[in-house]
């Protein structure tokens, strides 16, 4: 199952600079594990913004719930997630 998922990050302003790239440092490992393995399948910078649209490859929706639980950064993000389905005019075999 696919899912677009905006993720917006919102570090606290008085965060510990060490933490808050500790974090980003977890987030990077975590986030290219999941790239390699097929589960984030797309990741791109809003730009202008501290924020991502990224597509996910999961099997449920809980998967894709325990999936993002897992990203170091998310207590620190808002998160908007949308189901995606084959559009009838794509003409990609893998949009499923
Ligand atoms: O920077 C972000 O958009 C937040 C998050 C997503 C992947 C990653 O490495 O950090």
């Amino acid at each position: 199952m696919l899912f677009h998922v905006k993720m917006t990050v919102k570090l606290p302003v008085d965060m510990d600079p060490a933490k808050a790239a500790q974090l980003k440092a977890e987030e990077k490992q975590l986030a290219q594990r999941l790239q390699r393995d097929g589960t984030w399948r797309h990741l791109w910078r809003i730009a202008g913004h501290y924020a991502n649209y990224s597509v996910f490859d999961v099997p449920s929706v809980e998967a894709l719930h325990d999936t993002l639980l897992q990203l170091p950064l998310f207590p620190y993000m808002d998160i908007e997630v949308a189901g995606l389905c084959r559009h009838p005019s794509s003409v990609h075999d893998d949009d499923r």
